[in-house]
């Protein structure tokens, strides 16, 4: 079946960057593109600032008419009411939010958050047309154990448990190795088309191959411009949730721009 996927490269800020340095990456990243011609429609370009930095990228987006997306890094499992420090999926909706990140796993390590609360996030972001890019990968004992494709299998399965196809048009996957993330050692590219194949796979089995072959599956974990074309090249990775190189809006371009670097253009 023919790939139609769009690549995604998403920049997750996780807590960096108020306000007033979201405007100033956000419009130092739109003018980096713009100036090298960007194809957005080729690949798509998103940023996910802190909650506290929305606003001001919205306004931002719309008044110079940005092809840029943005997103949040976490949305409530609540549609509203007595839920001190939570944002629901709503209120992302108003702000013009296309993705949210959910289960990252710095929210699974350090807000102990489950499986079964994945799933319920999904439902609540989907529910307002949000797309949600949902996160899974091991740690290191698992990886040492090779346990790597069951351990994120389960995580997608119990992500998805229960919700029908129809509720995951816009499903994003994003595979992340927590022994990769933030550290520099990034995966090979043969690590990481290993588990996101598996992942489509799973997809397939679990839904259909129209969903498996339609669903964008990311790579995340120490991506930088000089690492980024060869995991691109591999079959089962559509984009990548980059984030440390995603604060610095010029790398960012460079990142997004991974076909540039592949062809010397
Ligand atoms: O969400 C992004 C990932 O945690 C990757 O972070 P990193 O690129 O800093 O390793």
């Amino acid at each position: 079946m023919a790939n139609t996927r769009t690549p995604l490269m998403a920049g997750n800020w996780k807590m960096n960057l108020d306000h007033h340095q979201a405007t100033h990456t956000v419009q130092k990243l739109a003018w980096t593109l713009k100036d090298a011609k960007h194809d957005y429609a080729a690949v798509e370009v998103a940023v996910l600032p802190p909650f506290t930095d929305l606003r001001s990228v919205q306004t931002l987006v719309d008044a110079d008419k940005l092809e840029l997306k943005y997103g949040a890094q976490d949305v409530s499992a609540h549609a509203e009411g007595a839920y001190t420090g939570e944002i629901s999926a709503t209120m992302l909706a108003k702000l013009g939010v296309s993705y949210v990140a959910i289960g990252h796993s710095e929210r699974r390590q350090y807000h102990g958050e489950t499986d079964a609360l994945v799933n319920e996030k999904i439902v609540a972001a989907v529910g307002q047309g949000i797309a949600p890019i949902v996160c899974v990968g091991e740690g290191l004992d698992v990886r040492k154990a090779g346990e790597q494709i069951p351990y994120t299998l389960a995580q997608v399965e119990g992500a998805l448990a229960g919700l029908p196809a129809a509720q995951l048009a816009t499903l994003v996957i994003a595979y992340e190795p927590v022994w990769a993330i933030g550290t520099g050692e990034v995966a090979t590219p043969e690590d990481a088309q290993e588990v996101c194949g598996a992942i489509r796979g799973a997809l397939g089995d679990l839904y259909d191959a129209d969903l498996a072959n339609a669903t964008r599956i990311l790579y995340g974990g120490s991506v930088k411009s000089s690492n980024v074309a060869a995991i691109m090249a591999q079959p089962d990775v559509d984009g990548a949730l980059v984030g440390g190189a995603s604060l610095d809006p010029e790398e960012f371009a460079r990142i997004a721009r991974y076909q540039s670097h592949a062809t010397g253009a």
